[in-house]
């Protein structure tokens, strides 16, 4: 029992999505007789149930694959694995079957928000005996209890979105990665490739800041104010994909990065979720509209990435808002004559 009790202290010492569940995949794997643990992603492409294997171990550090759920080779319509799909639909806390000669295969879903994305998968050659199955579920309730005061505390509370302390910790982690000592391999992330027709594709961030919001809270009130806020969180989900990051930064002002994609697609994205506001018919209030900046990640430290942004955003709102504008695009025309050191934002 003593190592389990370690296992879980370590677990809740844990302040990172990823790092927790390999902290509770490990917790599991020490477990007699288990053969492999893995964390499985749950996804639809068009309505159709997917899964594919996140993070595993390799063979001698643990494996995360970050890569676009949507576009890996390994990913397999969830009706493969008919007792899990039973499982999600109807919601029951976990299932079992046997795998072939041998192999036993436990499956525990982790629900939040009414969804499961995520689904532990658990294999041993022998059935699992009710003592088996108390102590994994016991070590995975800790695990999911622990994932949702994580999860909450990376969520703004009116949006439900991700929030700055969350931006600034992740963003970071981006701009600066690199593998660190504990046994953990990120498989390489498509940051910057040169491999698709129309253009390279790389991250993007782009600022968002809803047009005269002071306007709407002075003659809707507050209460009006927040709703179109909410509202607007939820036009930013079902416009970008799982895979992009969505923040609320503070008042009236979001962050998006959008993965690995093309300047043109990124242009498209960022117009299209424009336009979705603008054709919004918010209760009461009527026509919002958002004007947004944005920029590569590529090149720069976050702070001047942001800067960048911000800048291009700063443009569109000086030169008639409800538009997109791109930060290279202004310093090319000249448009933007400036560098930014830190958070000030400086227009010429
Ligand atoms: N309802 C509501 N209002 C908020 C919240 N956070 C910030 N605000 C308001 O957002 C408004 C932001 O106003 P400004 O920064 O002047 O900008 P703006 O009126 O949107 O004008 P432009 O950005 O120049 O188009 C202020 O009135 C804030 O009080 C919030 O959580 N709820």
């Amino acid at each position: 029992m003593k190592p389990i009790l370690q296992n879980l202290v370590e677990m809740t010492g844990q302040r990172d999505h990823l790092r927790l569940e390999i902290s509770v995949l490990s917790t599991l794997q020490k477990l007699s007789g288990i053969t492999q643990v893995r964390a499985l992603e749950m996804f639809t492409i068009n309505d159709v149930p997917q899964v594919r294997p996140r993070t595993w171990q390799g063979a001698s550090d643990w494996i995360s694959n970050d890569e676009e759920a949507a576009k890996d080779p390994h990913r397999e319509p969830l009706a493969h694995y008919p007792a899990l799909h039973a499982c999600v639909s109807e919601r029951t806390a976990h299932a079992q079957a046997r795998i072939g000669k041998g192999r036993y295969t436990l499956w525990l879903p982790v629900w939040m928000h009414d969804k499961a994305t995520t689904c532990l998968e658990i294999s041993q050659s022998r059935p699992f005996s009710a003592h088996r199955l108390d102590v994994i579920t016991g070590i995975f309730n800790v695990y999911q209890n622990y994932q949702s005061l994580l999860d909450y505390s990376e969520r703004d509370a009116l949006t439900g979105l991700y929030n700055r302390k969350t931006f600034d910790e992740q963003f970071s982690r981006h701009a600066s990665y690199r593998p660190p000592a504990t046994q953990l391999t990120e498989l390489p992330q498509a940051d910057c490739h040169e491999d698709v027709a129309d253009g390279p594709r790389q991250q993007w961030l782009a600022v968002v800041d809803i047009d005269h919001f002071k306007q709407v809270n002075d003659r809707f009130g507050h209460l009006y104010g927040d709703e179109v806020l909410i509202l607007l969180a939820n036009i930013l989900r079902s416009s970008f994909r799982t895979h992009d990051r969505i923040f609320r930064f503070g008042g009236e002002e979001f962050v998006v990065l959008l993965r690995s994609t093309s300047l043109d697609v990124a242009h498209k994205v960022f117009n299209r979720f424009r336009l979705a506001v603008q054709e919004y018919p918010f209760p009461q209030v009527g026509q919002v509209t958002v004007s947004i900046g944005f920029v590569g990640t590529a090149l720069g430290l976050p702070v001047e990435i942001l800067g960048q942004a911000d800048q291009a955003l700063y443009y569109a709102k000086e030169h008639g808002r409800n538009q997109v504008c791109f930060y290279d695009d202004l310093i090319a025309s000249g448009d933007l004559v400036t560098q930014v050191a830190h958070d000030d934002v400086e227009l010429f």
